[in-house]
């Protein structure tokens, strides 16, 4: 797991550019005073021996502060002086290699220069990466030719690991007079929901006569970054809390068996109802209106899916869905090709008006269709087209019906309004197998009911999006 590190204001050295009558020591602790988070020791001019004393000399400093301290590209300094890490460039050391030496608890950042180096350090394990240089800078001068990763490339950059969860710093020719527009620029156009951890500097606070003042005016900056209240999840890099979370609920659900109670259409429903009984639920497929009622009061989910729709099932999503709301019964509800009719659309709205809907699941075409944006449409009960900002979507469709909203693909969108995940497990091809979707929807009921009736009960806390997640 990614270590929880604070980069916000990431702090590289550079001695040579330290004002004269000071000492790069004396400029390190300034600028921790004024807001610095993070320090990494790069110098390049000088032999291993002066190397060692610096950074004896900034450690100290750096551990009196509370404040993590890495080495630039040198692993052997770095266990020399038993740094917290190590910043690597392309041309040094493998993260594997630094990690089998320095161990799993030391920091490992690297520079990524394209969006391939920042997803193979992903899955190597690296705890963040260093941008290109944003701006051409005569800190680390690169040719006349040299442009800079620039803002486009930087949120190009966050799109490209938006499922990994790894920590991005922008570095290069960053200062008080372009720093807002570069963080403005990201928090307007990041797509998948990954914005920046924070900002590395070399001169604008090493050069500066006042590296305090400097770093607090450079704080003020960052604390702008927009925190996009998400989390992504892959079987990449396993969270093994949430692993064990799934375990925890996979035992309960078995041992309890819940009733699920679920009107569903023709198509799925033996699928369903096997895929209910396989992970422990006890699933009753009774859609008739004289008994929707009865069910959905001693269910412990309900779950409505629209997708063999007529006016007598509708009046029994209604039925059930009211009888549902009354007993405190949690109700998933999915509204299966709501963009291909607008008689779909028109019951989806009606039905989320009249009832307390828990979860909300739908594809993308589904999910755009209810918010009435999104960019993906209905092509029968298949989505089609991709949505391009899928965190907003969910986000926003969430808070506006006060529901969890889940929305399936090859990646998973679930938000309750205040946080969302991504989940990368899935593939494209399950589409191809028709009721995938549909019992998705049946498993989610289960496990809502597990955290409705135990982990909520037991650890009083408000994180059932997990739970819709598993
Ligand atoms: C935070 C951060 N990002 C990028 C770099 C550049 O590292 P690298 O590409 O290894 O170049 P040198 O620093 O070795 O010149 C960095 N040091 N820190
Ligand atoms: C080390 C490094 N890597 C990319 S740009 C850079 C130097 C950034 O220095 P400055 O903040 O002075 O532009």
């Amino acid at each position: 797991m990614v270590k929880n590190i604070d980069i916000s204001l990431y702090l590289v050295t550079d001695s040579s550019l330290v004002p004269k009558g000071k000492t790069l020591a004396q400029v390190v602790e300034e600028a921790i005073e004024g807001g610095v988070t993070f320090v990494q020791l790069r110098e390049k001019e000088c032999d291993t021996r002066e190397f060692i004393q610096k950074a004896i000399e900034i450690k100290k400093i750096c551990k009196e502060h509370n404040v993590p301290f890495v080495i630039n590209d040198r692993i052997d300094v770095a266990l020399a002086v038993d740094a917290d890490g190590v910043h690597l460039g392309q041309q040094d050391m493998t993260i594997e290699m630094a990690k089998s030496i320095l161990g799993p608890n030391k920091i490992i950042g690297i520079t990524a220069e394209t969006n391939e180096q920042a997803i193979a350090a992903a899955k190597a394990g690296a705890d963040y990466i260093g941008s290109l240089a944003i701006y051409p800078t005569s800190t680390k001068p690169r040719g006349e030719d040299f442009t800079g990763l620039g803002k486009e490339g930087l949120v190009s950059l966050l799109d490209s690991i938006s499922e990994y969860d790894m920590k991005v710093v922008a570095i290069g020719g960053l200062n008080s007079s372009n720093l807002d527009d570069v963080v403005q620029y990201c928090n307007k156009n990041i797509t998948k929901g990954k914005n920046l951890d924070g900002v590395a500097v070399v001169s604008a606070i090493i050069a500066a006569p006042d590296a305090k003042k400097a770093s607090a005016e450079l704080a003020s900056i960052i604390a702008k970054i927009e925190k996009v209240n998400t989390k992504t999840l892959n079987a990449a890099t396993p969270d093994y809390e949430i692993v064990k979370k799934v375990g925890e609920a996979l035992y309960r659900i078995k041992a309890n068996s819940p009733l699920i109670h679920t009107l569903t259409n023709f198509v799925v429903m033996n699928d369903t109802a096997n895929a209910t009984i396989e992970i422990g639920g006890s699933p009753c497929m009774a859609h008739a209106l004289g008994e929707v009622e009865e069910f959905a009061t001693i269910a412990g989910c309900v779950v409505i899916n629209i997708g063999s729709l007529s006016a007598e099932w509708n009046d029994s999503f209604y039925l059930a869905g009211r009888a549902a709301e009354k007993a405190g019964t949690p109700v998933v509800f999915d509204p299966v090709a709501a963009g291909a009719t607008h008689y779909r659309l028109k019951t989806c709205k009606s039905l989320l008006q009249s009832f307390k809907v828990t979860v909300l699941k739908g594809n993308a075409g589904e999910i755009s269709a209810i918010a009435g944006f999104g960019g993906a449409a209905s092509k029968g009960v298949d989505s089609t087209g991709t949505v391009d900002k899928p965190f907003e979507l969910v986000s926003k469709l969430a808070q506006q019906l006060n529901t969890c909203v889940c929305m399936t693909g090859a990646t998973d969108y679930i938000s309750d309004g205040k946080k969302s995940i991504s989940l990368h497990n899935g593939h494209e091809m399950l589409g191809n197998i028709t009721g995938s979707g549909c019992t998705v929807g049946n498993l989610v009921g289960k496990f809502y009911y597990y955290y409705y009736n135990y982990y909520y009960y037991y650890n009083d806390d408000d994180d059932f999006i997990i739970y819709v997640y598993i």
